[in-house]
């Protein structure tokens, strides 16, 4: 049996729940959401649809109790309308998603949840951090989206050059999920080529690339006032990954050791979740890059001093 549940049914939520349902990779479903009228929705929407799907999924709202033998948690709750007018910083929302967080966390301890949780909620590298301190899972059972997503977005633009398929295209957007994270180009490849290498060949302009892959939620949002179907796409691969022990190599938030903070990294995604980080050769310029972005997290985070207990505060003002 594949159980599934999902804190916080907006937009991305309600889409990864329509993605399992469509896909016939959820057995079960619990919908949580504190506008229970939405969950209700959600629930009758998608069991209207089950007379014309191949699959059948039971689907369950608002019981955290439903969580004890949840097997994937996607962790989607949020405001969304909070990033309205932040110019590209997904801090914005952090007032509201920390309180989320305060409030679901005992919850989902109490529940007995021993699965894996999968977070969207922005900012996405402190979220999954402050998640995983305040329900004491993992660090393993819980990971964050990251730049899962970014890569992807990076993947969308080089291909767009090369007129070829994204997923010809491989390599990794390291660090925040957010404004400091970076295009690792040493580790990209178009169809198997370095992109280093096809620079001068094709007129590159690497800077505008990762630009463009960095702005790219923001394109989005500021058209239809969020995003879904991507995040949604990035947030069910790694739900399979999981169910599947794929032990898939894909970037996403991970705790690292050695910056003391979750931080978008390749790793590998297997039944347990992170089974591990992946430490790639950098250039140097990109192991600046990424000490940077760690440290960007660290800093933002550490600005909402009371998300902090003083004993976690004052490691955490130590990174390794
Ligand atoms: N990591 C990424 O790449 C990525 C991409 C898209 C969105 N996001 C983030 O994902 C989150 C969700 O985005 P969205 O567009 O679906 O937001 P949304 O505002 O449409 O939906 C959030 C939902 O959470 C619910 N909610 C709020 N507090 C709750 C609580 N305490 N318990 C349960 N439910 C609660 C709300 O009622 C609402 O239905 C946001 O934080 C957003 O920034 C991240």
């Amino acid at each position: 049996m594949r159980k599934y549940a999902i804190i916080g049914v907006g937009h991305v939520g309600a889409t990864i729940a329509y993605t399992l349902v469509c896909k016939g990779i959820a057995d079960e479903l619990i919908l949580i959401d504190t506008n229970a009228g939405k969950a209700r929705a959600e629930q009758l929407d998608l069991q209207d649809a089950q007379a014309r799907l191949d699959s059948r999924t039971i689907i369950k709202i608002n019981d955290y109790s439903e969580l004890a033998d949840t097997d994937i948690l996607f962790i989607t709750s949020g405001n969304i309308h909070a990033l309205d007018h932040a110019s590209g910083n997904r801090w914005a929302e952090f007032e509201y998603t920390k309180t989320i967080v305060q409030e679901i966390a005992p919850k989902v301890k109490a529940s007995g949840f021993n699965g894996v949780a999968i977070d969207t909620m922005n900012p996405c590298d402190a979220i999954t951090h402050y998640f995983q301190r305040a329900t004491g899972l993992s660090r393993a059972q819980v990971f964050g989206t990251g730049t899962f997503l970014d890569t992807a977005r990076m993947q969308k633009v080089v291909a767009e050059v090369f007129d070829c398929d994204p997923k010809n295209v491989s390599g990794y957007v390291y660090g925040e999920h957010g404004e400091s994270q970076f295009s690792a180009w040493s580790t990209v490849q178009v169809n198997g080529i370095p992109i280093t290498d096809l620079v001068t060949s094709h007129h590159l302009d690497l800077d505008a690339l990762e630009a463009e892959a960095r702005h790219g939620g923001w394109a989005v949002h500021s058209g239809k006032g969020y995003t879904s179907f991507a995040i949604a796409t990035c947030a069910v691969k790694l739900s399979e990954a999981v169910f599947a022990n794929a032990r898939l190599a894909c970037p996403v938030s991970a705790y690292s050791d050695r910056f003391g903070t979750y931080v978008g990294q390749p790793a590998i995604i297997g039944r347990d979740g992170v089974e591990s980080v992946t430490t790639l050769a950098l250039t140097a310029d990109e192991e600046a890059k990424f000490q940077n972005s760690a440290n960007t997290i660290i800093e933002k985070f550490h600005a909402f001093d009371d998300v902090l207990d003083s004993k976690t505060a004052s490691a955490q003002r130590k990174p390794a």
